[in-house]
């Protein structure tokens, strides 16, 4: 599942990348140890000429609790898409060798969706050949960019191109803010951390002032667009291109939400086999809470969702890489597809994880709220990833606009993206694929289900769109009366593309490993579809693509599915070869000793650090010693 480290043992050779002692930290420490860590797999990297992938691996291997994570992921990739060549032979060696330290320095205090009303403004002075920065007012100020807080010396920061009189809309400027000489920040440039966040504390996500700071004419990335000297403006590219960098992290956060489920999955499933409790005859021995059928309920989900995410995050990257290879040479045709795909499937993904995680963490019990089981705290690392890149609402009704767009050309005659493609059959003409109960063990049956019900939500909402503008209402009411459809619209969409993806996976891999991988797989798959129709059921049913029999069909052989994956859940876990430091649980140890670890773990707590708590000497003494307490 995860490419085999092969440099696992000498990354979790270093006491550095063990993870046990990180309980504790203070938000100095996590913030120092995060950069330590990414700087000493750089020098891991060099010193055993390891590969970029194998630097990102190991990053992932860290469930990214490093530095730099901005600079990374997004500070770079920006400069490589939005940068003119001579700007990127500028830049780039600089930041690639550490030597400028950037964020990507876009959302404001009072604006994060809503790009088009982003206040900071870059006014072009031709006097000086000059761009002069200034966010004008409170709600103005950055707020949030990652390493923006005490790391970053550069900014690519998005603002309001101002000429003249004339707006011309939002455009990246490299910006530094600190010395390069003690790290002061420079004139006019006021920063620093936003404070705690519910987790992600070794990042020191920030704020920036900008007081009429002057850049030069050369700072404004201008790939898409350029101003010259004499003050004009020559775009060069779609305006668009410059949400390039967002593109790209929605497709990582896929990755992202990948790893994480994988994490909460093995934790769970690992734990439910050594975690005995109760049983079902009286007197009898305790069962394995992973043989309960309610277990198996709340926990398979996650499973199936990191085998369908890892084979989604495989597609798309492969569809990104072509797109983004096009729009490099100028050719934008894929730019609309590749957007609406990836804002609708980080947004899926992401829902995904928090929710089965969450389920995962439940399914510990009592040791699920303890740190030491980790999969509270990899809740909290996840839950960001519902709203940086944008706003999973946000997200999803920028995938709905591109579906109405697909929908119309479909209903025109006109040629669709693939994706999309299902669209241009006559939506008249599905008939009900599963006819009887066996049909519903095959994974291409319910693919068939999910595709009328993605065409039948979204030809839906095109049409109540549609009726609402005849009626009457302006296009901005009739689309804010329809928001909940188009977001429903979205998620079928993004549902049936995970489906898809995961049946055509396994159909790829079954030509090529054991009949045994590929019926574990195959039976994974059906159950991934079976419980995604069963969870949204009522929608399966408003499309018509299932009635009740079927449904009564589906859930039966959901019921039994969990009872077919029983078997090979702690295998399909292992398979994920997780590192047990990448996991870190004390639940989820590949030696499935819990109780050992936790204890461990216990024990390692700094409160245990001395019998006596100095609390005792200060409250507790006199209390317990019947003397009466002096003034609090
Ligand atoms: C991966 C390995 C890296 C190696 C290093 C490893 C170390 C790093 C470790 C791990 C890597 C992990 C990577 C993940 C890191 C995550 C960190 C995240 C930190 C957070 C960062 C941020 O949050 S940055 C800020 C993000 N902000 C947003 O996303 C803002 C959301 N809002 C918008 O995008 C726009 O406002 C919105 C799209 C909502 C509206 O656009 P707008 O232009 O205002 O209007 P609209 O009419 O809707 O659109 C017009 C037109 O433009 C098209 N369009 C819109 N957006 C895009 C786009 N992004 N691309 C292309 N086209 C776009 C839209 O479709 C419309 O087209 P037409 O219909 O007119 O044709
Ligand atoms: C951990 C973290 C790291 C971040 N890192 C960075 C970074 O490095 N660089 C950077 O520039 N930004 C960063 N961000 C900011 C992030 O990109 C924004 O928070 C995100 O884009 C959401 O915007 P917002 O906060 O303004 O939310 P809002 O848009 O204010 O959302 C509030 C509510 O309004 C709803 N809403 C908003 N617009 C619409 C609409 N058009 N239709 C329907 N509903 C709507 C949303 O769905 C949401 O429910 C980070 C944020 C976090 C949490």
């Amino acid at each position: 599942m995860q490419k085999t480290f092969k440099n696992e043992k000498i990354l979790f050779a270093e006491p550095l990348f063990q993870c046990d002692g990180l309980a504790g930290f203070t938000r100095s420490e996590l913030y120092e140890n995060a950069i330590h860590r990414t700087l000493r797999i750089n020098q891991l990297k060099k010193e055993h000429n390891w590969t970029q992938e194998d630097f990102d691996i190991a990053i992932r291997c860290l469930n990214y609790e490093v530095g730099f994570v901005i600079h990374l992921s997004m500070f770079i990739p920006a400069i490589e898409r939005l940068a003119t060549d001579d700007q990127k032979a500028k830049w780039l060696p600089l930041a690639e060798s550490y030597r400028i330290l950037g964020t990507y320095a876009q959302t404001e205090l009072g604006h994060g969706t809503n790009l088009m009303a982003l206040e900071t403004t870059a006014t072009f002075d031709p006097r000086t050949d000059e761009f002069v920065l200034r966010t004008p007012q409170l709600s103005s100020m950055k707020w949030w960019p990652g390493s923006l807080g005490k790391t970053a010396t550069h900014a690519i920061v998005l603002a309001q191109l101002i000429i003249g009189n004339k707006n011309y809309g939002m455009n990246p400027f490299m910006v530094q803010l600190r010395s390069l000489e003690d790290h002061m920040p420079l004139p006019g440039i006021i920063v620093g951390d936003i404070g705690a966040k519910l987790g992600a504390n070794s990042n020191d996500n920030g704020f920036l002032i900008l007081n009429d700071v002057r850049i030069p004419r050369e700072n404004m990335l201008a790939r898409n667009s350029k101003v010259t000297k004499d003050g004009r403006y020559i775009q060069t590219s779609t305006n668009k291109a410059n949400y390039a960098t967002m593109v790209l992290v929605r497709l990582s956060i896929i990755r992202w939400a990948e790893d994480t489920i994988k994490n909460g999955s093995l934790i769970a499933i690992r734990y439910s086999a050594v975690r005995r409790q109760s049983s079902l005859q009286a007197g009898g021995p305790e069962m394995q809470v992973l043989d309960y059928q309610t277990q198996q309920y709340k926990i398979f989900p996650s499973l199936a969702a990191s085998y369908a995410l890892f084979f989604t995050y495989e597609a798309m990257m492969k569809e990104y890489e072509i797109a983004y290879a096009q729009i490099m040479r100028g050719n934008n045709q894929l730019l609309g597809q590749i957007h609406g795909q990836l804002s609708g499937l980080k947004a899926f993904a992401s829902d995904l994880v928090t929710y089965e995680l969450e389920m995962c963490r439940r399914s510990c019990g009592g040791h699920g709220y303890l740190k030491a089981s980790v999969v509270g705290e990899t809740l909290l690392h996840t839950l960001p990833l519902v709203t940086v890149e944008g706003d999973n609402t946000v997200m999803y009704l920028q995938c709905a606009r591109y579906l109405l767009k697909q929908i119309a050309k479909a209903l025109a005659g006109q040629d669709v993206d693939e994706p999309t493609s299902y669209l241009k059959k006559d939506i008249l003409s599905y008939t009900c694929p599963v006819q009887k109960g066996e049909h519903c063990t095959n994974p291409n049956y319910l693919l068939k289900i999910y595709t009328q019900r993605a065409h039948s939500a979204i030809a839906s909402v095109a049409r109540q769109l549609q009726f609402d503008l005849e009626s009457g209402k302006d296009q901005s009411s009739a689309f804010n009366n329809n928001l909940v459809s188009l977001v429903q619209a979205a998620k079928a969409h993004c549902q049936l593309c995970l489906m898809k993806n995961f049946v055509e996976s396994v159909s790829a891999l079954e030509r090529t490993c054991s009949e045994n991988l590929a019926s574990v797989l195959r039976q994974l798959c059906l159950y991934f579809g079976l419980h995604g129709i069963v969870t949204a059921s009522g929608e399966f049913l408003e499309s018509e693509a299932i009635g009740l029999q079927q449904l009564e069909w589906i859930k039966a052989e959901e019921l039994k599915s969990l009872a077919a994956i029983r078997p090979n859940a702690v295998a399909l876990v292992d398979a994920f070869d997780l590192h047990d430091q990448t996991v870190m649980s004390a639940l989820g140890r590949y030696d499935g000793n819990a109780y050992q670890h936790l204890f461990e773990a216990a024990k390692r707590e700094p409160m245990n650090q001395t019998q006596v708590p100095p609390a005792y000497y200060k409250y507790l003494r006199d209390l317990i010693k019947g003397q009466p307490l002096a003034k609090l």
